[in-house]
């Protein structure tokens, strides 16, 4: 059963019924009434609960105040909080109670394992939240959706079958090496204008083109940079990504404290339904109702494009509703657009300050590619350092380092300890990444290590690596991000040289994170950059 409607309607039950309770009855009765209730809990639970968790610790972790529980420890960013708390506990799992909501969060492959393949039914849920709520237009994307949901296996299996799949990614080739051309020529303009002394702002560029290439793939149309054409379409379309990324990063009590959820103390949950959700409404039903349009003017000939063609043109038994539509629409833009655009970013980062892995990396691209042309997708089985460079990148900056949330609606157990009903369950891939049990020098950027072994990002046989996850919830995405990645990283490393400002050395490049929508570089990467290759390419 799907929790979040239990909480909604108990918090609305508790709002509605209170005042009116509260005249009905005298102080004396109410005393009366609460004695019995609590008596009666301590009976059924002393006699009938054959639960055996209940009898289980709950895993070490900080004492929790009343009521807050460690709302104001929590150190940022969460990842490196949880990383402290179990070493100060020695425990490789630990619990934190925020507000009402308990966590457990984990910290070995074992327990990963445990989490996202062993029990992985118990586990695969996700939490209501406020955000997650609106976000989804009521839980109807991949990523909120429970997944003991029917249309949840059904989206998931439209993903693998459909938008995801080798012939379909096929199909946009094209579109994602004209982006990329798009993004070297973009910086190769800058950098011949900008001399010798030219620093590249690298975030905004990468965001940018990320944005235009995931765009064009799910519904056709770019909207950042030149050659873009949708005027007020493309502000609408700028001003929802903001709102998104603004509201996913704020802190609802409705989430801590989910009898104050109707309350809105903070009027955040007011702004995300009467403002962001509409915004995103509004851009969503006008690219699918221009898109049917389309479709009637060019009588059904209409080849499958992007996604949206195809997802309008599922048999009528695989059809989705418009609410479904945009919910995906907005999963698959949110889920591709951070990601893509942080793991290039560090890995820019990582090989400005490892001046020999670069030149590894470029020696590599020039002797399968050569300098006479630019490097394409089909290069990219032929360049197994690349790839073990993504993969050093991803274990030591995974972009979404906690996962997002498992969680489970009843007591369970992980781990030899209890868990409470409503946890949230976390995985800190984070740590695993770092952990000296699981990894040579961990904290060293070293992408030989990836060469002597065959670990790979999915498959579910190993949790070491586990940046795309595992098991049921494991990304969707990955397939479109394993081409993209390392053909944006491959073009701009075989396009430029790349140093550290002028007065700067590759040691001095800051790695502090901070979390967002993804985890990002603290302080955006900026990079003295010049063109190598031949102009006329
Ligand atoms: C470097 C790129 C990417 C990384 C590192 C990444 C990582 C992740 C992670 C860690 C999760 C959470 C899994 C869990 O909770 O266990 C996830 C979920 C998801 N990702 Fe990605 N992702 C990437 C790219 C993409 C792309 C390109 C798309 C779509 C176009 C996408 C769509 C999704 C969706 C829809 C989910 C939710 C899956 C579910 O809950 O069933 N991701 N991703």
């Amino acid at each position: 059963m799907v929790p979040s409607a239990d909480l909604q309607k108990w918090g609305g039950v508790h709002g509605n019924m209170s005042k009116d309770m509260i005249s009905m009855f005298s102080p004396g009765t109410w005393i009366a009434f609460i004695s019995v209730y609590v008596f009666i809990i301590f009976l059924f639970r002393k006699f009938y609960n054959t639960n055996k968790s209940s009898s289980l610790p709950l895993p070490p972790g900080p004492r929790p105040w009343p009521i807050v529980g460690s709302m104001f420890q929590i150190g940022k960013p969460p990842h490196q909080y949880f990383t402290q708390l179990a070493k100060k506990y020695g425990s490789s799992i630990v619990h934190v109670r925020l507000g009402y909501s308990p966590w457990i969060v984990v910290h070995t492959p074992e327990l990963a394992m445990e989490v996202l393949k062993t029990r992985d039914t118990a586990f695969a849920y996700r939490p209501p939240t406020v955000f997650s709520e609106h976000f989804s237009f009521g839980y109807q994307n991949i990523a909120f959706r429970q997944h003991t949901d029917a249309t949840w296996r059904h989206l998931r299996k439209l993903c693998a079958t459909s938008l995801f799949t080798p012939s379909s990614l096929r199909i946009s080739a094209d579109l994602r090496q004209e982006e990329t051309s798009a993004l070297v020529s973009t910086i190769r303009s800058a950098a011949i204008k900008g001399g010798s002394t030219f620093v590249l702002k690298a975030r905004p560029i990468l965001y940018e083109s990320n944005m235009n290439m995931m765009s064009r793939i799910i519904f056709g149309k770019r909207y950042f940079g030149e050659g873009h054409s949708y005027g007020t379409e493309a502000a609408a379309f700028r001003i929802m990504l903001e709102q998104v990324v603004e509201e996913s990063g704020k802190t609802h009590l409705g989430d801590m404290f989910p009898l104050l959820r109707g309350i809105d103390l903070q009027g955040t949950e007011k702004n995300l339904k009467e403002h962001v959700r509409p915004g995103m409404e509004k851009f969503f039903a006008s690219r699918i109702s221009e898109r049917r349009l389309q479709h009637q003017l060019d009588g059904g000939i209409r080849e499958h494009t992007d996604f949206l063609d195809t997802l309008l043109s599922l048999k009528a038994e695989d059809s989705l509703s418009d609410i479904c539509i945009m919910a995906l629409l907005s999963d698959l833009m949110s889920g591709g657009s951070d990601t893509g655009t942080v793991t290039v970013e560090w890995a820019l980062s990582e090989l400005i300050a490892h001046p020999q892995q670069f030149l590894k990396v470029r020696e590599e691209i020039d002797s399968v590619v050569g300098q006479n042309r630019m490097v394409q997708e089909s290069d990219l089985p032929y360049l197994p350092y690349l790839h073990a460079t993504i993969k050093e990148t991803l274990r030591l900056h995974p972009p979404v380092p906690l996962l997002l949330p498992h969680y489970t609606p009843v007591e369970s157990h992980l781990g030899g300890y209890k868990v409470p009903a409503r946890s949230n369950i976390i995985v800190n891939i984070w740590a695993i990444g770092r952990d000296p049990r699981v990894w040579r020098n961990p904290e060293e950027f070293n992408p030989d290590r990836f060469l002597e072994t065959d670990m790979q990002f999915v498959g579910g046989k190993q949790f070491q690596l586990l940046a795309f996850s595992a098991g049921r919830r494991q990304c969707p995405g990955y397939p479109l991000s394993a081409i993209q990645v390392p053909h944006t990283l491959a073009s701009l490393i075989q396009a430029f040289d790349w140093g550290p400002p002028a007065g700067q050395k590759p040691e001095d490049i800051n790695m502090d994170e901070e979390m967002g929508l993804a985890c990002y570089r603290t302080v955006p990467l900026e990079a003295a950059v010049s063109y190598r290759l031949k102009l006329d390419l």
